[in-house]
Protein backbone atom coordinates (compact mmCIF):
# COMPACT_ATOMS: atom_id res chain seq x y z
CA UNK A 1 0.00 0.00 0.00
CA UNK A 2 1.41 3.68 -1.09
CA UNK A 3 1.09 7.04 0.68
CA UNK A 4 -2.51 8.66 0.10
CA UNK A 5 -1.83 12.08 -0.38
CA UNK A 6 -3.47 15.02 1.82
CA UNK A 7 -3.81 19.10 1.17
CA UNK A 8 -2.11 18.48 4.98
CA UNK A 9 1.22 19.05 3.48
CA UNK A 10 3.15 17.29 6.75
CA UNK A 11 1.19 14.55 6.28
CA UNK A 12 2.64 13.77 2.90
CA UNK A 13 6.48 13.19 4.29
CA UNK A 14 7.55 10.03 4.66
CA UNK A 15 8.66 10.58 8.16
CA UNK A 16 5.21 11.80 9.98
CA UNK A 17 4.07 9.27 12.07
CA UNK A 18 0.51 10.54 10.65
CA UNK A 19 -0.06 10.23 7.05
CA UNK A 20 -3.92 9.92 5.72
CA UNK A 21 -3.65 6.44 5.83
CA UNK A 22 -3.44 6.74 9.56
CA UNK A 23 -5.62 8.97 11.14
CA UNK A 24 -5.12 8.18 14.79
CA UNK A 25 -7.78 9.31 17.25
CA UNK A 26 -6.87 11.31 20.85
CA UNK A 27 -7.86 13.75 23.26
CA UNK A 28 -5.70 17.03 22.90
CA UNK A 29 -5.37 20.34 25.13
CA UNK A 30 -4.97 24.04 24.34
CA UNK A 31 -4.79 27.12 26.47
CA UNK A 32 -8.12 28.19 27.37
CA UNK A 33 -10.15 25.64 25.75
CA UNK A 34 -11.14 22.48 27.62
CA UNK A 35 -9.99 18.79 26.36
CA UNK A 36 -11.74 17.60 22.55
CA UNK A 37 -11.78 14.76 20.95
CA UNK A 38 -9.08 15.74 17.87
CA UNK A 39 -7.91 13.17 14.52
CA UNK A 40 -3.70 13.54 14.07
CA UNK A 41 -2.43 14.53 10.31
CA UNK A 42 0.65 15.22 9.59
CA UNK A 43 1.45 18.34 12.44
CA UNK A 44 -1.83 19.48 12.66
CA UNK A 45 -4.48 17.78 15.11
CA UNK A 46 -8.32 18.08 13.43
CA UNK A 47 -10.92 19.74 16.47
CA UNK A 48 -13.54 17.06 16.22
CA UNK A 49 -15.73 18.90 18.45
CA UNK A 50 -15.75 21.76 15.98
CA UNK A 51 -15.80 19.55 13.28
CA UNK A 52 -18.98 18.51 14.53
CA UNK A 53 -20.81 22.01 15.07
CA UNK A 54 -19.69 23.23 12.11
CA UNK A 55 -21.83 20.44 10.52
CA UNK A 56 -18.66 18.76 8.17
CA UNK A 57 -19.18 15.54 10.33
CA UNK A 58 -22.12 13.72 11.00
CA UNK A 59 -22.29 10.10 12.36
CA UNK A 60 -25.01 10.05 14.61
CA UNK A 61 -28.20 11.98 15.53
CA UNK A 62 -26.94 12.86 18.42
CA UNK A 63 -23.27 14.58 19.07
CA UNK A 64 -20.80 12.56 19.51
CA UNK A 65 -17.73 14.47 19.89
CA UNK A 66 -19.09 16.69 22.76
CA UNK A 67 -17.17 14.77 25.13
CA UNK A 68 -13.32 14.34 25.88
CA UNK A 69 -13.28 10.70 25.13
CA UNK A 70 -13.98 8.22 21.95
CA UNK A 71 -15.56 6.17 24.14
CA UNK A 72 -19.41 7.26 22.63
CA UNK A 73 -18.22 6.74 18.79
CA UNK A 74 -16.91 3.28 19.70
CA UNK A 75 -20.35 2.60 21.34
CA UNK A 76 -22.15 3.47 17.74
CA UNK A 77 -20.23 0.20 16.15
CA UNK A 78 -17.86 -0.89 13.14
CA UNK A 79 -20.49 0.77 10.53
CA UNK A 80 -20.07 3.82 11.92
CA UNK A 81 -16.65 3.75 12.85
CA UNK A 82 -16.24 2.65 8.92
CA UNK A 83 -18.24 6.43 7.78
CA UNK A 84 -16.10 8.59 10.11
CA UNK A 85 -13.27 7.09 8.60
CA UNK A 86 -14.39 7.30 5.08
CA UNK A 87 -15.59 11.14 5.98
CA UNK A 88 -12.11 12.06 6.97
CA UNK A 89 -10.40 10.83 4.61
CA UNK A 90 -12.72 12.80 2.40
CA UNK A 91 -12.20 16.16 3.70
CA UNK A 92 -8.29 15.63 4.25
CA UNK A 93 -7.63 14.32 0.87
CA UNK A 94 -5.71 16.47 -1.97
CA UNK A 95 -8.40 18.16 -3.63
CA UNK A 96 -11.01 18.01 -0.73
CA UNK A 97 -13.43 20.55 -1.73
CA UNK A 98 -14.62 21.19 1.81
CA UNK A 99 -9.89 21.99 2.80
CA UNK A 100 -10.91 25.88 3.53
CA UNK A 101 -13.80 25.11 6.06
CA UNK A 102 -11.61 22.28 7.78
CA UNK A 103 -8.58 24.02 7.45
CA UNK A 104 -9.57 27.04 10.02
CA UNK A 105 -10.05 24.03 12.33
CA UNK A 106 -6.63 22.59 12.34
CA UNK A 107 -4.85 22.99 15.63
CA UNK A 108 -0.38 22.68 15.36
CA UNK A 109 -0.01 19.22 17.12
CA UNK A 110 2.98 21.06 19.08
CA UNK A 111 0.62 24.05 20.87
CA UNK A 112 -1.25 20.76 22.43
CA UNK A 113 -1.04 18.53 25.33
CA UNK A 114 -2.58 15.60 24.80
CA UNK A 115 -5.23 13.62 27.40
CA UNK A 116 -6.44 10.12 27.87
CA UNK A 117 -7.96 9.30 24.41
CA UNK A 118 -10.94 6.93 26.00
CA UNK A 119 -12.35 6.33 29.80
CA UNK A 120 -10.72 2.71 30.33
CA UNK A 121 -13.62 0.55 31.25
CA UNK A 122 -11.38 -2.38 32.90
CA UNK A 123 -8.22 -3.78 31.83
CA UNK A 124 -6.75 -7.06 31.83
CA UNK A 125 -3.02 -8.04 31.10
CA UNK A 126 -1.97 -11.40 29.14
CA UNK A 127 1.43 -13.37 28.97
CA UNK A 128 1.38 -14.09 25.09
CA UNK A 129 5.26 -13.55 24.50
CA UNK A 130 6.98 -16.66 23.67
CA UNK A 131 10.49 -15.36 23.93
CA UNK A 132 9.36 -13.57 27.22
CA UNK A 133 7.68 -16.56 29.01
CA UNK A 134 10.56 -18.43 28.24
CA UNK A 135 12.52 -15.94 29.48
CA UNK A 136 11.08 -15.10 33.08
CA UNK A 137 10.70 -18.59 33.59
CA UNK A 138 14.83 -18.91 33.14
CA UNK A 139 14.91 -16.43 35.38
CA UNK A 140 12.90 -16.84 38.27
CA UNK A 141 12.76 -20.39 38.14
CA UNK A 142 15.49 -21.63 36.77
CA UNK A 143 14.08 -23.21 33.06
CA UNK A 144 13.01 -21.44 30.04
CA UNK A 145 10.14 -24.60 29.82
CA UNK A 146 6.41 -23.06 29.84
CA UNK A 147 4.38 -23.38 32.36
CA UNK A 148 1.87 -26.61 31.23
CA UNK A 149 -1.10 -24.59 30.44
CA UNK A 150 0.66 -22.01 28.22
CA UNK A 151 0.74 -23.43 25.03
CA UNK A 152 -3.57 -24.00 25.31
CA UNK A 153 -4.57 -20.73 26.98
CA UNK A 154 -3.57 -17.07 26.82
CA UNK A 155 -3.09 -16.85 29.99
CA UNK A 156 -3.99 -13.42 32.00
CA UNK A 157 -4.86 -11.65 34.93
CA UNK A 158 -7.44 -8.71 35.81
CA UNK A 159 -5.90 -5.29 36.38
CA UNK A 160 -7.19 -1.96 37.55
CA UNK A 161 -8.51 0.77 34.79
CA UNK A 162 -7.76 3.00 37.98
CA UNK A 163 -3.78 2.75 37.04
CA UNK A 164 -3.97 3.38 33.26
CA UNK A 165 -2.86 6.53 32.58
CA UNK A 166 -1.18 8.78 29.10
CA UNK A 167 2.02 9.34 27.97
CA UNK A 168 3.74 12.03 29.56
CA UNK A 169 2.78 11.59 33.20
CA UNK A 170 5.25 10.98 36.25
CA UNK A 171 4.96 7.65 37.87
CA UNK A 172 5.80 7.75 41.84
CA UNK A 173 8.03 5.02 42.51
CA UNK A 174 6.00 2.25 44.06
CA UNK A 175 5.84 1.77 47.58
CA UNK A 176 5.43 -2.20 49.01
CA UNK A 177 6.30 -5.21 50.69
CA UNK A 178 9.18 -7.44 49.45
CA UNK A 179 11.08 -9.95 50.79
CA UNK A 180 15.05 -10.82 50.32
CA UNK A 181 15.21 -14.56 49.35
CA UNK A 182 17.80 -15.01 52.56
CA UNK A 183 15.37 -12.00 55.00
CA UNK A 184 13.33 -13.79 57.64
CA UNK A 185 10.91 -10.85 57.28
CA UNK A 186 9.33 -9.10 54.30
CA UNK A 187 10.20 -5.53 54.55
CA UNK A 188 8.22 -2.35 53.53
CA UNK A 189 9.71 0.50 51.18
CA UNK A 190 10.28 2.01 47.70
CA UNK A 191 10.59 -1.07 45.15
CA UNK A 192 14.20 -1.44 44.40
CA UNK A 193 13.41 -3.35 40.91
CA UNK A 194 11.05 -1.07 39.25
CA UNK A 195 11.40 -2.05 35.57
CA UNK A 196 8.92 -1.53 32.19
CA UNK A 197 6.80 -4.14 29.92
CA UNK A 198 6.40 -3.02 26.37
CA UNK A 199 3.33 -4.24 25.08
CA UNK A 200 0.86 -3.45 22.62
CA UNK A 201 -3.13 -2.20 24.27
CA UNK A 202 -5.97 -3.37 21.87
CA UNK A 203 -8.91 -1.04 22.69
CA UNK A 204 -12.37 -3.39 22.63
CA UNK A 205 -15.24 -1.20 21.11
CA UNK A 206 -18.04 -3.03 21.10
CA UNK A 207 -19.66 -5.10 23.72
CA UNK A 208 -20.31 -8.46 24.20
CA UNK A 209 -23.38 -9.76 26.25
CA UNK A 210 -23.15 -11.45 29.86
CA UNK A 211 -23.28 -14.89 29.22
CA UNK A 212 -22.52 -14.86 25.93
CA UNK A 213 -19.47 -16.21 24.43
CA UNK A 214 -18.26 -15.15 21.14
CA UNK A 215 -15.87 -16.44 18.50
CA UNK A 216 -12.47 -15.13 17.64
CA UNK A 217 -13.57 -13.78 14.07
CA UNK A 218 -16.25 -12.14 15.98
CA UNK A 219 -13.39 -10.57 18.51
CA UNK A 220 -11.67 -9.16 15.72
CA UNK A 221 -14.50 -7.50 14.56
CA UNK A 222 -15.05 -5.85 18.14
CA UNK A 223 -11.21 -4.83 18.56
CA UNK A 224 -11.65 -0.59 17.82
CA UNK A 225 -7.60 0.05 17.68
CA UNK A 226 -4.43 -0.08 19.52
CA UNK A 227 -1.87 1.79 21.30
CA UNK A 228 1.65 0.87 22.95
CA UNK A 229 1.32 0.08 26.44
CA UNK A 230 3.78 0.38 29.38
CA UNK A 231 2.81 -1.94 32.31
CA UNK A 232 5.46 -0.58 34.38
CA UNK A 233 6.15 -3.66 37.17
CA UNK A 234 7.94 -3.64 40.76
CA UNK A 235 10.06 -6.33 40.03
CA UNK A 236 10.59 -7.23 43.93
CA UNK A 237 7.24 -6.32 44.99
CA UNK A 238 5.81 -8.61 42.50
CA UNK A 239 8.09 -11.70 43.44
CA UNK A 240 6.80 -11.60 47.25
CA UNK A 241 3.28 -11.57 46.68
CA UNK A 242 1.99 -13.37 43.34
CA UNK A 243 1.52 -16.51 44.63
CA UNK A 244 -0.48 -18.37 44.19
CA UNK A 245 -2.97 -15.45 42.85
CA UNK A 246 -0.64 -13.59 40.55
CA UNK A 247 0.01 -10.48 40.12
CA UNK A 248 -1.07 -7.47 42.14
CA UNK A 249 0.10 -4.41 43.61
CA UNK A 250 3.74 -5.46 41.88
CA UNK A 251 1.81 -3.97 38.69
CA UNK A 252 -0.56 -1.73 40.14
CA UNK A 253 0.95 1.29 40.50
CA UNK A 254 0.64 2.76 37.00
CA UNK A 255 0.06 1.24 33.38
CA UNK A 256 1.25 3.98 30.70
CA UNK A 257 -0.27 4.38 27.03
CA UNK A 258 0.34 5.97 24.05
CA UNK A 259 -1.68 9.32 23.35
CA UNK A 260 -3.64 8.05 19.81
CA UNK A 261 -5.92 5.35 19.00
CA UNK A 262 -4.37 3.79 16.43
CA UNK A 263 -7.79 2.27 14.46
CA UNK A 264 -7.63 -1.38 13.55
CA UNK A 265 -8.64 -0.39 10.09
CA UNK A 266 -5.43 1.92 9.45
CA UNK A 267 -3.54 -1.16 10.39
CA UNK A 268 -5.75 -3.57 8.07
CA UNK A 269 -2.98 -3.43 5.59
CA UNK A 270 -0.29 -4.60 7.77
CA UNK A 271 -2.15 -7.83 9.31
CA UNK A 272 0.07 -11.10 9.95
CA UNK A 273 -0.42 -14.58 11.33
CA UNK A 274 0.21 -16.18 14.61
CA UNK A 275 3.40 -18.53 14.57
CA UNK A 276 2.22 -21.90 13.92
CA UNK A 277 1.02 -23.79 16.83
CA UNK A 278 2.58 -25.89 18.39
CA UNK A 279 -0.12 -27.74 20.21
CA UNK A 280 -3.65 -27.04 18.36
CA UNK A 281 -5.96 -24.83 20.29
CA UNK A 282 -8.81 -26.18 21.36
CA UNK A 283 -11.59 -25.52 18.87
CA UNK A 284 -13.18 -21.96 20.21
CA UNK A 285 -9.58 -20.64 20.00
CA UNK A 286 -9.51 -21.23 15.93
CA UNK A 287 -10.54 -18.71 13.60
CA UNK A 288 -9.93 -17.16 9.97
CA UNK A 289 -7.93 -14.11 9.96
CA UNK A 290 -4.20 -13.19 10.34
CA UNK A 291 -4.79 -11.82 14.29
CA UNK A 292 -1.37 -9.79 14.76
CA UNK A 293 0.31 -6.95 12.51
CA UNK A 294 3.63 -6.05 11.66
CA UNK A 295 4.61 -3.46 13.86
CA UNK A 296 7.96 -2.10 14.64
CA UNK A 297 8.48 -1.68 18.77
CA UNK A 298 11.44 0.14 20.06
CA UNK A 299 12.52 0.74 23.98
CA UNK A 300 14.36 4.26 24.90
CA UNK A 301 16.01 4.95 27.81
CA UNK A 302 17.48 8.41 29.00
CA UNK A 303 18.81 8.58 32.61
CA UNK A 304 18.44 11.08 34.82
CA UNK A 305 19.74 14.69 34.35
CA UNK A 306 21.18 13.52 30.89
CA UNK A 307 20.11 14.55 27.51
CA UNK A 308 21.20 11.28 25.41
CA UNK A 309 18.16 8.75 24.74
CA UNK A 310 19.55 5.36 24.28
CA UNK A 311 18.00 2.63 22.23
CA UNK A 312 17.70 -0.84 24.40
CA UNK A 313 16.09 -2.85 21.95
CA UNK A 314 13.67 -3.05 19.13
CA UNK A 315 10.97 -6.08 18.24
CA UNK A 316 8.07 -6.56 16.88
CA UNK A 317 4.39 -7.14 17.61
CA UNK A 318 4.27 -9.98 15.46
CA UNK A 319 6.71 -12.07 17.47
CA UNK A 320 3.03 -12.77 19.88
CA UNK A 321 1.96 -16.19 19.95
CA UNK A 322 -1.41 -15.28 20.45
CA UNK A 323 -3.69 -12.30 18.97
CA UNK A 324 -5.91 -9.67 20.82
CA UNK A 325 -8.77 -11.73 19.41
CA UNK A 326 -7.83 -14.84 20.93
CA UNK A 327 -7.42 -13.15 24.06
CA UNK A 328 -10.78 -11.42 23.90
CA UNK A 329 -12.44 -14.86 22.43
CA UNK A 330 -10.85 -16.62 25.87
CA UNK A 331 -11.77 -13.77 28.10
CA UNK A 332 -15.25 -14.10 27.08
CA UNK A 333 -15.52 -17.37 26.74
CA UNK A 334 -17.36 -18.48 30.26
CA UNK A 335 -19.84 -15.77 29.86
CA UNK A 336 -17.83 -12.45 31.08
CA UNK A 337 -19.16 -9.58 29.49
CA UNK A 338 -16.90 -7.26 27.84
CA UNK A 339 -17.32 -3.77 26.97
CA UNK A 340 -16.32 -0.49 25.05
CA UNK A 341 -13.35 0.98 26.68
CA UNK A 342 -11.58 -2.35 27.98
CA UNK A 343 -8.23 -2.42 27.53
CA UNK A 344 -6.15 -5.86 26.79
CA UNK A 345 -2.69 -5.84 27.44
CA UNK A 346 -0.94 -7.82 24.84
CA UNK A 347 1.87 -9.41 27.35
CA UNK A 348 5.37 -8.28 27.45
CA UNK A 349 6.84 -8.34 23.65
CA UNK A 350 10.60 -9.84 23.46
CA UNK A 351 12.09 -11.49 20.48
CA UNK A 352 14.95 -14.05 20.28
CA UNK A 353 17.94 -11.93 21.67
CA UNK A 354 19.13 -9.80 23.84
CA UNK A 355 18.38 -6.59 21.41
CA UNK A 356 14.69 -7.34 21.23
CA UNK A 357 13.67 -7.65 25.13
CA UNK A 358 10.80 -5.86 26.18
CA UNK A 359 11.71 -5.54 29.42
CA UNK A 360 15.00 -4.77 31.78
CA UNK A 361 14.12 -7.59 34.27
CA UNK A 362 15.33 -9.73 30.70
CA UNK A 363 17.70 -6.95 29.09
CA UNK A 364 19.53 -6.90 32.95
CA UNK A 365 18.73 -10.75 33.11
CA UNK A 366 17.47 -9.75 36.86
CA UNK A 367 20.20 -7.37 37.56
CA UNK A 368 22.85 -9.81 37.04
CA UNK A 369 23.95 -8.38 33.52
CA UNK A 370 24.31 -4.45 33.92
CA UNK A 371 24.19 -2.64 30.60
CA UNK A 372 25.90 0.79 29.50
CA UNK A 373 24.02 3.56 28.42
CA UNK A 374 25.23 6.23 25.58
CA UNK A 375 27.34 8.57 27.95
CA UNK A 376 28.54 5.93 30.32
CA UNK A 377 26.05 5.66 32.77
CA UNK A 378 24.95 1.96 33.84
CA UNK A 379 21.43 0.43 34.56
CA UNK A 380 20.14 -3.05 35.51
CA UNK A 381 16.58 -1.13 36.63
CA UNK A 382 15.19 2.47 36.55
CA UNK A 383 16.56 4.66 38.94
CA UNK A 384 14.41 7.91 39.80
CA UNK A 385 14.15 10.77 37.32
CA UNK A 386 14.81 8.45 34.52
CA UNK A 387 12.93 8.49 31.35
CA UNK A 388 11.89 5.14 29.41
CA UNK A 389 10.31 5.75 26.00
CA UNK A 390 8.28 3.01 23.70
CA UNK A 391 8.25 3.92 20.18
CA UNK A 392 6.19 1.98 17.23
CA UNK A 393 5.43 2.34 13.97
CA UNK A 394 3.87 -0.12 10.75
CA UNK A 395 6.27 0.80 7.91
CA UNK A 396 4.29 1.15 4.13
CA UNK A 397 5.80 2.09 0.93
CA UNK A 398 6.63 5.67 1.56
CA UNK A 399 4.79 5.90 4.84
CA UNK A 400 4.29 4.58 8.27
CA UNK A 401 1.39 4.04 10.48
CA UNK A 402 2.91 5.65 13.62
CA UNK A 403 1.26 5.82 17.61
CA UNK A 404 3.17 9.22 19.29
CA UNK A 405 5.48 7.85 21.88
CA UNK A 406 4.66 6.15 25.31
CA UNK A 407 6.53 8.01 27.82
CA UNK A 408 6.92 8.05 31.58
CA UNK A 409 9.56 9.65 33.49
CA UNK A 410 10.14 7.92 37.28
CA UNK A 411 9.55 10.32 40.45
CA UNK A 412 10.92 9.34 43.66
CA UNK A 413 7.97 7.38 46.19
CA UNK A 414 5.89 9.50 48.11
CA UNK A 415 6.96 10.20 51.48
CA UNK A 416 5.11 8.67 53.94
CA UNK A 417 3.79 10.72 57.14
O1 LIG B 1 6.63 -15.40 34.75
C1 LIG B 1 6.49 -14.66 35.73
O2 LIG B 1 6.67 -15.06 36.87
C2 LIG B 1 6.13 -13.25 35.57
C3 LIG B 1 5.76 -12.73 34.40
C4 LIG B 1 5.41 -11.33 34.22
O3 LIG B 1 5.59 -10.45 35.06
C5 LIG B 1 4.86 -10.97 32.91
C6 LIG B 1 3.58 -10.23 32.90
O4 LIG B 1 3.20 -9.35 33.62
C7 LIG B 1 2.76 -10.54 31.73
C8 LIG B 1 3.38 -10.00 30.50
O5 LIG B 1 3.43 -8.78 30.36
O6 LIG B 1 3.83 -10.77 29.65
CA1 LIG C 1 2.50 -7.18 31.58
MG1 LIG D 1 0.17 -2.08 35.26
Amino acid sequence: MTLMKSWVESANSANTPFPLNNLPYGVFAIDGVEPRCGVAIGDMILDMYAAEEAGLIEIADQPVFDVPYWNDLMELGPEAWATLRTRLQQLLAEGASEQSAVEALLVPLADASLEMPLVVSEYTDFYAGRQHAANMGAILRGSPDLPANWLHIPIGYNGRASSVVVSGTDIHRPLGQSKAPDAEMPSFGPSKRLDIELEMGAIVGTSSEFGQPITVDEADKMIFGYVLLNDWSARDIQGWEYQPLGPFQGKAFGTSISPWIVTSAALEPFRTATPPREKELLPYLNSTIDGLYDIELEVLMKPNGSDTTTSLSKTNYSRMYYSAAEQLCHHAIGGCGMNAGDLLGSGTISGPTKTEYGSLMEVSWAGREPFTLEGGETRTFIEDGDTMTLRGAAKGDGFQIGFGDCVGTILPSVKLP
